[in-house]
C-alpha cells in the first residue's frame, strides 16, 4: 500500500468514482474535508467538482467559515455553494437533526446540478469512532458494519473515500503543503458522545486502523448474509402488492437470515424509510413459526405450511390519506381517477374477517359512494369489477424487493 495519503485516496476515488463526469464535495471547513478537497482536486482530470458548505447556523462563526471555504474553493477554481439551514422550531436531538438536515440539503444541491455522488470526508478514525459507539450499544453485523464507502440514501449516491486513512496522517500532510484548515471548537466538547469515544481510543491507546478493518470484516460478514438472503428470495411471488415467500426454504433458513428476508419483505410491502424493530421482527417471526397470524408494522403476515403472505395491513392503509391521484399508501401509482370516484382498501384483518370500511366512511355510504378499491381485490365498488377508467400500477417491483434483501 503507497505510503502517501494523498496516493491512497486518489486509489480510492478511482475505484468508487469510476468515470463519474461530474461531483460534489461536502467541505465543513474541517481538516478532514479540506484535505480531501485538494486531493480529489489533484485526482479530478477533465470531471467538474462542485463544492457546497452547509451553514447550520448553530455558532456565531458559522457564516464567516463557509465564506472561508468559499474562498479556498475560489483558489481552486471550484465552485461553491453555501447551503443554509432554516430550523423552523422543530425540537428533540439537535445533532441528529443538524445531521439530517445536512444530507438532506447536499442530496438537493446534488440533483439540482445533476452530480452522479457527493464526496464526504470521513476518516479511519471516524471509523472507529462508530464501531466503538455501536458496540457499547450492543449492535450486530449491521451496526458494527459501521460506514460504508458508498451508500444510497436520499436519492443521492454518497461516496466515502478516505475511511482507510488516519486524521492525523491528514494534518500532517496539511501542515506539509502549507494548508489551512478551521478546527471546530465542538470537536472538543465532552458533552458529545463521539467526543468521549475519540477521547476513551486516545487514553486506551487503541489502534485506529484495527478497529477500522473490524468494520470491514464485518461488512463482509454482512454482505455474506445479504447473498444468503438473496438466494432465498429468488423463491418469492409477487402479486397485486403482496410478496409470497416459500414456507418451506424459510422454516429451513436460520433465524438471522429469515429475519433479514421478513424485514425486507415487510419494507417492500410497506415502502418504509426504515426496518421495523428487531424485536417486533424476532416476535413476528416467533408466531410465523407458530403458523399464527401477525401483524408488523403495517403488514399483515398469514403463514400457511408452504408458503408465508405478507400483505398490507388494512387498517394501516385505512389510515392513509385520501388521494384522487398520484402516489395512494406509498404502494400505488394512480395514474387517472374517475371523476366522482375515491379510493378505499379492502382486505382481511387479524381475525380473518373482511374489513369493509374506506375512508372513515359508515359502511352503508361508503357502498352507496363509486369507490376504487385497492388491497386484496382491486374493484370498483359498488359494481365490485375493475373500472375501466382506472389506471394504476404497483410503485415497487421485484428488483425493488432484491434491492431491499441487500440494503443495510
Ligand atoms: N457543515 C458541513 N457542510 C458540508 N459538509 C459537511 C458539513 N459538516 C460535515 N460535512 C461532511 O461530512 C463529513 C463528516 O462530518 P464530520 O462532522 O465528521 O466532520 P467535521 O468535523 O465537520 O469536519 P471534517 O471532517 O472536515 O474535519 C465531513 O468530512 C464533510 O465531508
Amino acid at each position: 500500500m503507497p505510503a502517501n495519503p494523498a496516493d491512497r485516496i486518489h486509489a480510492a476515488l478511482d475505484r468508487l468514482a469510476g468515470d463519474a463526469p461530474a461531483l460534489g464535495l461536502a467541505v465543513s471547513g474541517g481538516g478532514d474535508s479540506v484535505a480531501l478537497m485538494r486531493i480529489a482536486r489533484e485526482w479530478a482530470g477533465d470531471r467538474k467538482l462542485m463544492v457546497a458548505t452547509v451553514d447550520h447556523g448553530l455558532r456565531p462563526d458559522s457564516a464567516a467559515e463557509a465564506a472561508q471555504v468559499g474562498d479556498w474553493s475560489r483558489d481552486l477554481d471550484l465552485p461553491h455553494e453555501v447551503l443554509p439551514w432554516q430550523r423552523d422550531g422543530q425540537t428533540g436531538n439537535l445533532m441528529a437533526q443538524a445531521r439530517e438536515a445536512r444530507m438532506r440539503l447536499l442530496s438537493d444541491w446534488a440533483r439540482r446540478h445533476g452530480l452522479a455522488a457527493v464526496l464526504l470526508g470521513h476518516t479511519a478514525d471516524d471509523q472507529a469512532e462508530t464501531l466503538m459507539m455501536r458496540l457499547a450499544r450492543g449492535s450486530g453485523v449491521d451496526g458494527l458494519s459501521a460506514m460504508a464507502e458508498t451508500r444510497e440514501a436520499m436519492g443521492m449516491r454518497w461516496l466515502r473515500p478516505m475511511l482507510r486513512v488516519q486524521r492525523a496522517e491528514l494534518r500532517d500532510w496539511l501542515r506539509e503543503h502549507g494548508i489551512d484548515w478551521i478546527d471546530d471548537p465542538s470537536n472538543d466538547n465532552s458533552n458529545f458522545d463521539r467526543v468521549r469515544f475519540r477521547q476513551a481510543i486516545q487514553s486506551l491507546q487503541l489502534d485506529v486502523s484495527a478497529l477500522a478493518r473490524t468494520a470491514t470484516h464485518m461488512q463482509e460478514a454482512r454482505d455474506a448474509l445479504c447473498h444468503a438472503a438473496l438466494s432465498l428470495s429468488k423463491d418469492a411471488v409477487i402479486a397485486r402488492g403482496r410478496l409470497i415467500l416459500s414456507g418451506r426454504s424459510f422454516g429451513k433458513a436460520p433465524q438471522e437470515i429469515r429475519r433479514r428476508l421478513l424485514v425486507a419483505a415487510c419494507r417492500w410491502v410497506t415502502g418504509a424509510d426504515y426496518p421495523p424493530r428487531r424485536n417486533t421482527v424476532l416476535h413476528a417471526l416467533q408466531a410465523i413459526e407458530l403458523g399464527n397470524r401477525v401483524t408488523l408494522d403495517g403488514t399483515m403476515i398469514d403463514p400457511a405450511a408452504d408458503r408465508i403472505r405478507i400483505a398490507r395491513e388494512p387498517a394501516a392503509a385505512l389510515r392513509a390519506p385520501d388521494a384522487t391521484a398520484g402516489i395512494w399508501d406509498n404502494r400505488w401509482n394512480i395514474n387517472s381517477l374517475p371523476d366522482g370516484h375515491h379510493i378505499a382498501a379492502l382486505g382481511t384483518d387479524s381475525l380473518g374477517q373482511t374489513s369493509w370500511r374506506q375512508s372513515g366512511l359508515p359502511r352503508d355510504e361508503a357502498a352507496a359512494s363509486p369507490a376504487l378499491w385497492l388491497g386484496e381485490q382491486l374493484v370498483a365498488a359498488p359494481l365490485l369489477r375493475p373500472h375501466p377508467g382506472l389506471r394504476i400500477s404497483p410503485t415497487r417491483d421485484a428488483a425493488d424487493f432484491r434491492r431491499l434483501v441487500l440494503a443495510h
